[in-house]
């Protein structure tokens, strides 16, 4: 509201042309006061207008309390106030969660709407290049709205006209230093409308315990830890291939045993086998009597076990061909999750180069047509590279751990996810802080969202055994 006049500027512009001592001038039509005052009055009033717009309640408490001021004496003012003052920290001690919801949310936005928003945005937008000052008027993209959630504000956007999305993913290092937040996320409301993401804590910052085993026999998505705004991290396992991408000690284990607990009661139940490719054998042979037979550990022995399941599959594709469209799992026909902890042993380290292609071969085909058979793929790699899993891109679901390099994460999570905020590279390598950590892109939206896999640790797979051995492929 305070900005200069049009016409400031000019009066201090002097412009010459090259190797000549001409010096232009611009005329400076001088303005009279009266011209003056009425903008500003104009503007004055504008802004109160806008004030009351914007925020109807933060206006109207000042409002209420000097009328009240004013018609029944300040004193009164001061009782109404210490009453709804009084009665708001009863609320808020009494039912905390339900204050959070009405109340303290909308002060803590509003609070960090003009304290940390509104007093940083000029500087920030005009460093960071996404605002522009052009002859003393500045051009800025608008701030809307700041909403908060338990972990994070939400601050809705709109672009200058002329800009695009990369404009800012390209700036997102700017915008959470400028606002003082350890990351930023940038998601497309609608053309021209976007919200920014920032972070005030981190829900994932410490491991989170194995999720109890499911009381209940299902095929759904398996509950295997937390998304970054506390929500359960639910994952679809039927109906899809999963890959798991993350450096040594990124916790790629976690979300493999995450997955197997889930499944547990439906392995039971008759509903699923889990079968368990482990070249490693490292991971899954700690828990290998879960697997009975179907557990495979030699290179030779993991390509039959893949070429088992093409079988499986050629045979329900025969018999399903006409007859139904999706896999509905049942004791005859069960969901086959295929389970391979590090792929590349297979696909690229293998050095007999017919197993290697054998391995390549059956994935690709598994990859291809498993899902509406009811098998799914399910395997971890430590290096993303296409030379190392030429059929990276036949996993539709991907979930990007720790990373070494920044460009490997688009080559996980598809092109532009980094850019979104999926910084899988800046993942801590402390296994308190960034083991089982990692970014997925959720069905829903394609932006990036963090989780968090819970710890399986040793005594979790031990019970688990004990309580499930022998149940799931005989
Ligand atoms: N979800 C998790 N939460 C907290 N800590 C974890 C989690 N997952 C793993 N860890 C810790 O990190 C260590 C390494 O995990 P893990 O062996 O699963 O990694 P990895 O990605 O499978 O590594 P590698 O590829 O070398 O086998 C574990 O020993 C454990 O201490």
């Amino acid at each position: 509201m305070f900005r200069r006049l049009p016409g400031d500027e000019t009066r201090t512009l002097v412009s010459t042309t090259p190797d000549t001592a001409v010096v232009f001038r611009p005329a400076v039509v001088r303005t009279p006061a009266i011209i003056s005052v009425i903008i500003w009055v104009w503007r004055l009033l504008a802004g109160l207008a806008r004030a009351v717009w914007r925020h109807p309640i933060a206006t109207a408490v000042p409002v209420t309390f000097g009328v009240i001021g004013i018609v029944y004496g300040y004193r009164q003012a001061i009782a109404v106030f210490g009453v709804v003052l009084t009665s708001a920290v009863s609320w808020a001690l009494l039912d905390p969660d339900s204050f959070r919801a009405v109340i303290g949310r909308r002060l803590l936005a509003w609070w960090r709407l003009v304290w940390i928003y509104r007093r940083h945005w000029q500087p920030v937008m005009i460093i960071s290049g996404l605002g522009k000052h052009l002859h003393g008027r500045d051009y800025l993209p608008r701030l809307l709205r700041v909403t908060c959630d338990d972990w994070s504000d939400r601050v809705t956007v709109a672009m200058l006209a002329g800009q695009a999305v990369t404009d800012w993913t390209d700036r997102v290092d700017h915008l959470a230093h400028g606002f003082g937040a350890a990351s930023c996320r940038i998601s497309t409301l609608r053309p021209g409308r976007l919200m920014l993401t920032f972070p005030r804590r981190d829900p994932l910052s410490i491991p989170l315990p194995a999720v109890p085993i499911p009381q209940t026999a299902e095929v759904g998505p398996v509950e295997i830890g937390r998304c970054e705004d506390g929500t359960p991290y639910r994952l679809r396992v039927h109906g899809t291939h999963i890959l798991i991408a993350g450096a040594t000690g990124s916790g790629k284990g976690s979300y493999l045993w995450s997955i197997i607990r889930g499944l547990l009661p439906a392995m039971r139940a008759g509903l699923v086998q889990i079968w368990a490719a482990d070249p490693k054998r490292m991971e899954l042979s700690f828990g290998r009597d879960l697997f009975g037979p179907c557990y495979a550990a030699t290179p030779d022995e993991c390509v039959e076990l893949l070429e088992a399941a093409v079988k499986v599959m050629q045979e329900r594709a025969d018999r399903f061909a006409g007859t139904r469209r999706t896999h509905a799992p049942t004791v005859d026909d069960p969901f086959i999750v295929l389970v391979v902890d590090e792929v590349a042993f297979l696909t690229a380290y293998q050095p007999d180069k017919q197993l290697r292609a054998r391995a390549i071969a059956a994935l690709a085909t598994l990859t291809t047509q498993g899902r509406a058979v009811g098998i799914g793929v399910v395997a971890a790699l430590q290096d993303p590279r296409k030379d190392v899993l030429t059929i990276r891109n036949l996993f539709p679901d991907k979930i990007a751990l720790r990373l070494d390099e920044p460009e490997q994460v688009d080559m996980v999570l598809g092109e532009g996810a980094r850019e979104r905020g999926a910084l899988a590279d800046h993942i801590s390598p402390r296994p308190d802080l960034g083991a089982g950590v990692g970014y997925v892109r959720l069905e829903a939206s394609p932006d990036p969202v963090r989780v968090r896999a819970a710890y399986v640790s040793d005594a979790d797979i031990r019970v688990m055994v004990a309580r499930y051995a022998g149940e799931g492929c005989r």
